[in-house]
């Protein structure tokens, strides 16, 4: 069958004033129907901008990235995007900020009563899906980050995207917020049967949740290593503490140390701090 992203030999520049920055090489990579991929990497490996190409929020340069078939030339309803800072509307409320999507404001003109009613169907099934019955009616700044967030989610599935593409979108909550989000995400993916590329700094979180762990390596970008997650599709937090996780967390660990080019100077640390001893008195 065909992948649902079919991404090929894809390579991205940017200028950076006289400069110019070789943000993505030959990046190939196929992401299955229903799959759940993370993208972790050192800072400034690509992945938002892998992402934003993906969501055709950003042009690319060389290749070709294909999403159920079609080229990707720019945004389209089969993809939606999460960011880490829940970009809701503060003049509406719950219920409608999940009803005002992209789509239905695109189509407005044309609309009929009955697209309105499947609308509303939609939107009341979603925010049940994400726990927000109880808080339908709330403005956005009356919620936690969390429920924030979840609203977030539920207005990009709003439209049915095939794709969900998510760029840190757990990186503002709290510990304990995060962990019910990723058993949420999880939830979601499987009801919802949307393909997921999810962008994270957290290895932690990038195995979880996938069923892949792509590592990026930066200056260029391009991908390192893709690991498949050996762990059974119905995850527990318990999970986190088995040897064959955290033996995977210690190998994406050690291949972004090694690929982010940081590596301590163990020599001049040394002449630092012999600098900085007080010098013996005579
Ligand atoms: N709009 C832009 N203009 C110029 N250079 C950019 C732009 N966006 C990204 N870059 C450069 O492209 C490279 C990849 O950046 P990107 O933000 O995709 O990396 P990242 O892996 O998401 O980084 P981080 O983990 O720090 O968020 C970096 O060198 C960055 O400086």
């Amino acid at each position: 069958m065909a992948a649902e992203i079919e991404i090929r030999a894809l390579g991205k520049w940017f200028d950076e004033g006289a400069r110019r920055v070789e943000a993505l090489r030959a990046i190939d990579l196929d992401v299955a129907h229903n799959e759940f991929v993370t993208l972790v990497g050192a800072s400034g490996c690509g992945k938002s901008t892998l992402l934003r190409v993906l969501a055709g929020l950003e042009t690319h340069d060389e290749g070709t990235i294909r999403v159920g078939g079609q080229p990707v030339h720019g945004p389209g309803a089969d993809r939606a995007m999460v960011f880490q800072h829940y970009s809701l509307y503060p003049w509406l409320t719950v219920e409608d900020n999940v009803k005002f999507s992209r789509r239905l404001r695109h189509g407005r003109e044309n609309l009929t009563l009955a697209d309105v009613e499947a609308a509303s169907g939609r939107a009341d099934a979603l925010l049940a899906l994400m726990g927000l019955t109880g808080a339908a009616r709330a403005w956005p700044n009356q919620l936690s980050g969390g429920m924030q967030q979840r609203v977030a989610i539920a207005r990009a599935l709003m439209g049915r995207p095939r794709i969900l593409l998510m760029d840190e979108p757990f990186g503002a909550l709290d510990a304990q917020t995060r962990e019910v989000m990723h058993d949420l995400i999880r939830h979601v993916h499987r009801v919802e049967a949307t393909t997921l590329v999810f962008v994270t700094h957290d290895v932690e979180e990038a195995i979880y949740l996938a069923d892949r762990v792509v590592v990026l390596a930066p200056r260029p970008g391009r991908i390192d290593t893709i690991y498949p997650v050996p762990l059974p599709a119905q995850r527990d937090p318990d999970m986190k503490h088995a040897p064959e996780f955290l033996a995977l967390k210690k190998e994406i660990l050690a291949r972004i140390r090694a690929t982010s080019g940081m590596k301590t100077d163990q020599g001049l640390l040394e002449r630092l701090n012999r600098a900085t001893e007080p010098a013996a008195q005579p």
